[in-house]
């Protein structure tokens, strides 16, 4: 497949490695340009509390339960931390993997506290861990909190993150959240929009936000300041709270149909889900990001794994 002009690698990627560069992007889009990815960085962000609690699947106690979905699901790429990785990466050797070198917990509330969140591992601790696992890990991912007290050292470690992820042919998605005292509204989609293009300034191959809050015209109107805003750095949206399989699935084909969203970044959605729910959701989802299913197809998909699913316990 030949790529478009967005999705060439960029000119801080060496020549030598943009044919690697290339093959990861193929790879994480599954040759579409648009990404399914399992966001599995929770256990650091909420602790405990997506994982155990009414309305979640007892399956979620297990970290092991996002590796499952994940081996067993048509995803892109999931991402969680190293140290996840690790434990389980060896039983789990199929999946494509997002490396987030960043993480913070949810303890300290923001506005108490302008929310910081450093670099967990160096370039080289990373690429000594690539090396041993020999796992395909295609990617890493930061977060930033634009507007946060710390935004100018985070600001700068995620650019030289992206650089120094480009310089080994490696893609780098930024999550983009603007948070802290000085941020009046998270949501509102003209802030947004201004983070995605910030991210786009840091380099970022994807920026993950928030859906931002409607405004005339609707969700994806809201939607598409931020996608323009973004240009050639590809734009997906967080999955937000367990909601229903339809209206999660026609909310994802309006940011993607509408919007021009490059995919979509899921975490509880998925993962609060009992294994075969998750795994029948998950391909739904894949269905409108990578195989263009209209809204119909993909709630039919879901219903028809899911009976699959139950006929075959
Ligand atoms: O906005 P918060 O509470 O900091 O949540 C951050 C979490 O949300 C995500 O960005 C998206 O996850 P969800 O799909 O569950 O919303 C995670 O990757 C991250 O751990």
């Amino acid at each position: 497949m030949s790529l478009t002009p967005t999705q060439k690698a960029p000119l801080d990627v060496p020549v030598e490695r943009r044919a690697l560069y290339e093959q990861n992007f193929r790879e994480m889009t599954r040759g579409t340009g648009r990404i399914m990815m399992m966001a599995a960085d929770q256990k650091v962000e909420h602790l405990n509390d997506d994982f155990h609690g009414p309305g979640i699947s007892e399956d979620d106690a297990d970290p092991e339960h996002l590796f499952r979905i994940a081996s067993r699901a048509r995803i892109g790429v999931m991402a969680t931390q190293v140290g996840l990785i690790a434990r389980y990466g060896a039983d789990y050797p199929g999946i494509r993997y997002v490396a987030k070198l960043n993480s913070k917990t949810h303890l300290v509330p923001t506005k108490m506290s302008d929310p910081e969140s450093r670099q967990w591992l160096s370039f080289e601790q990373l690429d000594l861990f690539r090396e041993s696992s020999s796992l395909p890990i295609l990617a890493v991912g930061y977060t930033i909190y634009p507007g946060s007290r710390a935004e100018p050292e985070m600001l700068r470690e995620a650019a030289r993150l992206v650089y120094e992820a480009h310089q080994r042919g490696l893609l780098a998605i930024l999550w983009a959240y603007p948070r802290g005292a000085a941020v009046a509204d998270e949501r509102d989609p003209h802030l947004i929009a201004g983070v995605a293009g910030l991210a786009a300034c840091l380099g970022a191959d994807f920026v993950k936000v928030n859906e931002p809050k409607a405004k005339d015209g609707g969700n994806a109107a809201a939607l598409r300041e931020a996608v323009l805003a973004a240009g050639r750095t590809r734009l997906i949206c967080a999955g937000g709270k367990e909601t229903s399989v339809p209206d999660f699935l026609k909310r994802l084909h309006a940011q993607i149909h509408e919007a021009g969203a490059a995919g979509n970044a899921t975490g509880r959605n998925i993962h609060q889900r009992s294994l075969p729910e998750a795994v029948a959701f998950c391909n739904a989802i894949s269905a409108i990001t990578l195989e263009g299913a209209t809204l119909d197809e993909a709630v039919a998909l879901y219903q028809k794994e899911l009976l699959a699913a139950s006929a075959a316990e």
